[in-house]
């Protein structure tokens, strides 16, 4: 169990739920993946109708709605869309996604930054899409972020764990939780962010996309486990030269 955003969670593994082709997966992937938190864009709740599914109609009650600000262009929006969310969701989890590029979808801090000072006074557990930036990491924990969520490279490009030199020293530096989020292809790149020290991973292309989405979220889901058992227990240094598996003065001794 880890604490995060004032819960206590068993995955450590978030699905946004953006491309799914299929709303009721997200059920299975909480009973079958264990897949507590689920990123919504606000966006895409509509009403349930002939031609529409409403996402939230889909969702376990006893999981975890994290709203997403994606479409933002500006704090402003940002904040009318945390607004909103928290209304049609309950929930007060707000994932701050503003982006001005559609191009490369790239957070933009400065509006970042003062969204996130508006939605902590207003009471929300603000967790913002950032650049693996330590300073911007650092400004956001002071003023009361639950978390950062740092890119592993670009949303949807599947391309994994583009700047470990630039994660790590967020993952070393900040006493509060940091999930990496975006561009995380495959479990392989989980397993990674979690051996680094990450204490979560938010995937949405990877799962949603793949050709069998409940048992690719299974997939990520023991590898986020495997990765983060092994972070605990100590990753072990790596040597210049080979290191002989039987040392030889056990032969010579015995
Ligand atoms: C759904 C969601 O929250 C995305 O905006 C997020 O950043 C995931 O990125 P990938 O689609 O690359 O996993």
């Amino acid at each position: 169990m880890f604490e995060i955003g004032g819960k206590m969670l068993k995955s450590r593994l978030f699905v946004g739920t953006g491309k799914l082709p299929d709303y009721s997966l997200i059920e299975r992937m909480y009973y079958e993946a264990g897949i507590e938190v689920f990123a919504v864009a606000v966006r895409r709740i509509g009403p349930n109708t002939k031609h529409t599914k409403n996402v939230l109609e889909y969702i376990p009650k006893d999981a975890t709605i994290m709203v997403n600000t994606s479409g933002a262009q500006d704090h402003k929006e940002a904040v009318k869309i945390a607004m909103i969310g928290r209304e049609l969701t309950n929930s007060d989890w707000v994932k701050v996604e503003i982006e001005k590029d559609t191009k490369y979808l790239f957070p933009d801090s400065f509006e970042t930054l003062k969204a996130c000072e508006i939605l902590v006074k207003e009471g929300f557990k603000v967790f913002p899409y950032i650049y693996p930036d330590l300073n911007l990491a650092k400004e956001l924990e002071q003023i009361g972020v639950e978390a950062v969520m740092p890119l592993g490279s670009p949303i949807g490009t599947n391309k994994g764990i583009g700047c470990e030199v630039l994660l790590k020293p967020i993952i070393n530096e900040v006493k509060i939780p940091v999930i990496i989020d975006a561009g995380i292809g495959r479990p392989s790149h989980a397993a990674q962010a979690m051996e680094m020290g990450a204490d979560a991973v938010l995937i949405n292309t990877a799962i949603a996309t793949s050709a069998d989405p409940l048992k690719m979220a299974i997939a990520f889901a023991k590898a986020v486990e495997a990765g983060r058992l092994a972070f605990e227990v100590g990753i072990l240094k790596e040597y210049e030269y080979a290191q002989a598996s039987s040392p030889l003065e056990d032969f010579i001794s015995g």
